[in-house]
């Protein structure tokens, strides 16, 4: 089940403006590494670790997005999405962390690298300070970009089965409804929207999208702080 943006609308402007950061993420070797199995494990291991920071992080943007909702259905629906991370974390701790050897002292000695930090505070700025449309345009590369790579490496069969969980996690059809709605609720949000507004959601929307391919870098290299 893919996610064809119409011509003409405001995901489809986005999702155009942002096709080279897009692009970049396919090609990362990040990405490829999982897909054919060639990435060493140490790295997703950092990866899923700072992805839990993240998913932590983005539950609540997503919650904020709910208490900022026009009406009592979309806040119902917003923090259904949240819940869903909730799951969608609970489900990545226990299963990657069991397969990956995370520990309690991995846990305790857990700090967030410099990328994971700032996209998520670029993301909880937009929600304690934007409107939802403005939250929906800085969390939506999250979910549609995961969905398109969910898609482009469906055919995949890397031998290690960790890979494959996590590639068939993200091509799933229940993962593309859920992206699907919120590339529609952008999309009716963008209609009612000052030129203002849109201007700052298309900034968001790209200032996420540059984050997305720097959390691959950032896993690849296992960035650290400076100093
Ligand atoms: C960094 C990042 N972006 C998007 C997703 C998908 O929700 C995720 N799990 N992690």
């Amino acid at each position: 089940m893919t996610v064809a943006t119409e011509t003409g609308t405001f995901s489809g402007y986005l999702r155009e403006k942002a096709d080279a950061i897009w692009q970049a993420s396919f090609q990362h070797p990040f990405v490829t590494g999982v897909a054919d199995g060639t990435l060493p494990l140490d790295r997703f291991k950092f990866y899923v670790m700072q992805d839990a920071f993240y998913l932590s992080r983005f539950a609540q943007v997503q919650a904020l997005g709910a208490a900022k909702a026009p009406d009592l259905y979309t806040s119902g629906r917003m923090a259904f999405h949240a819940q869903t991370t909730y799951n969608a974390e609970l489900a990545l701790h226990e299963g990657f962390a069991a397969d990956l050897g995370i520990t309690d002292e991995d846990k305790a000695q857990f700090q967030p690298a410099p990328t994971a930090y700032a996209y998520t505070t670029h993301m909880l700025s937009v929600a304690y300070t934007g409107t939802l449309g403005e939250i929906i345009a800085a969390i939506l590369p999250c979910y549609w970009l995961y969905l398109e790579i969910g898609e482009r490496f469906k055919g995949a069969k890397p031998a290690e089965p960790i890979y494959q969980k996590w590639i068939d996690a993200y091509g799933g059809d229940w993962f593309a409804e859920l992206v699907r709605e919120q590339i529609a609720r952008l999309d009716s949000l963008a209609a009612y929207a000052t030129e203002e507004e849109r201007r700052k959601m298309e900034q968001h929307f790209l200032i996420s999208s540059q984050y997305e391919y720097s959390f691959w870098e950032m896993a690849y290299r296992k960035e650290t702080w400076p100093v």
